[in-house]
């Protein structure tokens, strides 16, 4: 009965004005998923094959729908990804576009769901899964390839670790960002949002830190639960001809191994993404060994949410967390199957949206279908909002 009868794919807007894959997906009984791709600026170089959206549709269209109307069950989320992967008959997803992919294999998932009348992180993660919640990790100021002349540094992201209750958790975070903007103005610095919906001042990465330091610690003494917070250095933009560039200044590997290092234990950052170039297993391994016990070193670029990756990280001991984007592999099997390989080796899977988005609310089911302990997904803003939103449902029982 969950056998797929169609699937329609139009071109819908992004979150920046881009065009991005919608896939509509019905079932033999009825059932319906939509889904749409998101996309990513500071992508990382090993990701799946995002093609502009009308190829993508196109090639989808005549290699993978014939393959899956009237062949494949929705609720079999294996299968429906198995065809797109025949379908597509590359590694990255080239050929049909990982945004068709990822949009196919998500609406299926939605529409699976809606034929059991199960919500979708129950009909993704189980019986026995949804009871935990992730803490959101809030993206409060931020620069790199999210906003010009702010932060070199990508993200600095609250991180409520010990809010009672989701909803609190993602109410502080939206403290923590209205906070900054007051901090901000006493300053005298202006601010524009980037893509995310963080604050993208032209203040240097150490005011950066201690204005976060001050937000967090504010909103903490106002609500009186743990808050913390993390970066994204998506170094990999920063890493040019063997160093690391800070605007005018460079760093060595040793230095910004050296120097993140040192941040992790001067305010205490719970989480860090991609603190070394993609390309650097050793880096991350050196980082991770340092520092490791009490931070998350998180691969984003370094794994871009693919298994061979992140087995060869495992092998080095890169990370001790794996950052998890649908759209980076192009299938909801391959995000899980990566979720597993973490999990087993002991490794915390972190959900996150894209810079680029769209209403969809997916990864919200996925965070609590796989349990992960934080799920990236901004902090206002309508597509970020979309998630968080979604999230305070679930726990409310009201999906
Ligand atoms: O680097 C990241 O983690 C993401 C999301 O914050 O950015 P982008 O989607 O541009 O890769
Ligand atoms: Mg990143």
């Amino acid at each position: 009965m969950t056998r797929i009868t169609s699937v329609s794919l139009r071109r819908v807007l992004d979150s920046r004005g881009n065009p991005t894959v919608e896939a509509d997906v019905l079932t033999e009984s009825g059932g319906f998923g939509r889904a749409a791709a998101p996309s990513g600026a500071s992508t990382g170089e090993y990701e799946a094959i995002e093609l502009p959206p009308t190829e993508a549709i196109a090639a989808a269209r005549r290699h993978a729908v014939p393959r899956l109307v009237d062949e494949v069950y929705a609720g079999d989320q294996r299968e429906v990804d198995g065809a797109l992967r025949g379908a597509d008959g590359t590694e990255n997803f080239s050929e049909i576009g990982a945004n068709s992919a990822v949009a196919i294999s998500m609406a299926a998932a939605k529409a699976g769901a809606d034929v059991l009348g199960a919500p979708l992180y129950q009909h993704l993660g189980g019986a026995f899964r949804g009871d935990n919640f992730p803490t959101p990790l809030g993206n409060v100021i931020g620069g790199g390839e999210h906003a010009k002349e702010a932060t070199n540094i990508q993200e600095f992201l609250a991180a409520p670790v010990g809010a009672p209750s989701v909803s609190e958790a993602v109410f502080a975070n939206a403290k923590v960002h209205a906070r900054a903007s007051e901090i901000l103005d006493e300053r005298g610095v202006p601010a524009a949002k980037g893509d995310e919906g963080a604050w993208a001042p032209a203040v240097s990465d150490a005011e950066a830190f201690e204005i976060m330091e001050e937000a967090v610690s504010d909103v903490e003494d106002e609500l009186g639960f743990e808050i913390r917070f993390g970066l994204d250095i998506a170094a990999s933009e920063m890493f040019e001809d063997g160093v690391y560039h800070y605007g005018d200044e460079t760093k060595t590997t040793d230095e910004q191994i050296d120097y993140v290092a040192e941040m992790v234990d001067e305010y205490d950052l719970v989480y860090v993404e991609d603190p070394l170039d993609e390309n650097d297993y050793e880096g991350f391994a050196e980082l991770t060994d340092r520092v490791g016990d009490r931070t998350l070193i998180c691969g984003d670029d370094l794994f871009v949410t693919n298994v061979d990756r992140l087995q060869e990280g495992i092998d080095v001991g890169a990370a001790n967390s794996i950052l998890i984007k649908p759209n980076q592999i192009g299938t909801l099997s391959d995000a899980f199957d990566a979720v597993e390989l973490a999990s087993r080796n002991g490794m915390d899977a972190v959900i996150s949206h894209r810079s680029g988005e769209t209403e969809d609310t997916t990864i919200a089911h996925l965070a609590v279908a796989t349990d992960a302990p934080f799920i990236k997904t901004g902090t206002v803003q309508g597509e970020r909002t979309a998630k968080l939103n979604e999230l305070i449902r679930i726990a409310d029982d009201a999906v």
